[in-house]
């Protein structure tokens, strides 16, 4: 059997999250060969991302190497793919979700400070708005780069804390003090890792057809398509986070807020996850005929 060639960003996580799908692979007894791949979101890390205008800037480089079938698959974050792909790609596996919250971490000496009072590094819109909603008067200063990056910065300037998904605490092994923040709803498919191939490839689909975790599989097309149908391409505060519970059910969490954090519009509904369709978009819909229509027409302005 050739060996699988998979396509990767060269960041820490990037090459964890690629190794972890190439022992999927090696446990399958086929070969496997990574290559880092220099992203464009990795190249311009002073700008907030929301700012840089390209949707997919962390996927796009990757997205070429696979259509040049440079590489046979490409392994991303899944929350950092955009809802709309490229003609001609899939993603084609999910693998299964591990940690899906955010943490704060806070500098050493800040240790003591009441969370109201922290001044807080993240250029997340998520994240503000959410953090706003809590404690509103919050200062906040922009941070950019990979989880290593971001700790540097932490220590080196003159902020509190920042906030991270656990899972990249996890997978990279940091040994640092965190705390969970049960309040802010993580982002869609935050913490799920995904496999991107063309489309047309069937010999690498039908290879990850039992790689795939269906669970996680309905979890994240429910937030995504909740996604999706909020945004219409635009970004925004919206947090959707899915599972199933101990009664073979899904429980859905949405919010979409105002970037200020006043204004926010919550769901959380049970369902039968045989009925999981339409769901995020249905979810979606009622939630932009209640007031969610002219909050994200605010927000597409104010950015
Ligand atoms: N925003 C960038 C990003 N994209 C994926 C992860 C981590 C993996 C994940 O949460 O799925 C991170 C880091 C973070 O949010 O702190």
């Amino acid at each position: 059997m050739r060996s699988i060639k998979i396509g990767t960003r060269n960041s820490p996580l990037a090459l964890w999250q690629a190794r972890e799908v190439a022992r999927n692979l090696q446990n399958k007894n086929y070969k496997t060969d990574i290559t880092p791949i220099l992203s464009s979101g990795d190249k311009n890390l002073t700008q907030p991302l929301y700012t840089l205008g390209i949707t997919g800037i962390f996927t796009k480089d990757l997205d070429i190497a696979l259509l040049n079938k440079e590489v046979d698959i490409a392994v991303h974050s899944l929350k950092d793919i955009p809802t709309e792909l490229p003609e001609n790609i899939s993603i084609i596996a999910v693998l299964e979700r591990d940690y899906p919250q955010d943490v704060l971490v806070r500098k050493n000496d800040a240790a003591t400070l009441e969370m109201k009072d922290l001044k807080i590094a993240t250029s997340s819109l998520r994240r503000r708005a959410f953090w706003l909603r809590e404690f509103p008067n919050t200062q906040f200063s922009d941070i950019r780069g990979n989880v290593q990056t971001r700790l540097k910065k932490l220590e080196e300037n003159n902020f509190d804390a920042t906030m991270f998904s656990l899972a990249a605490i996890e997978r990279m092994g940091l040994n640092i003090d965190y705390e969970l923040l049960p309040t802010m709803i993580s982002a869609p498919a935050q913490g799920v890792v995904a496999v991107c191939a063309r489309t047309e490839d069937a010999e690498i689909r039908e290879i990850f057809a039992d790689i795939n975790h269906k669970q996680t599989q309905i979890c994240i097309e429910i937030e995504r398509n909740f996604l999706s149908t909020l945004e219409g391409g635009c970004t925004a505060p919206i947090g959707a986070f899915a599972e199933i519970n101990e009664h073979n059910e899904v429980r859905f969490r949405g919010r979409l807020c105002s970037l200020d954090g006043k204004n926010c519009i919550e769901t959380d509904e049970i369902f039968q996850w045989n009925d999981t369709e339409n769901f995020g978009k249905i979810i979606a819909e009622k939630i932009l005929s209640n007031g969610g229509k002219a909050l994200m027409t605010e927000i597409k302005n104010t950015l």
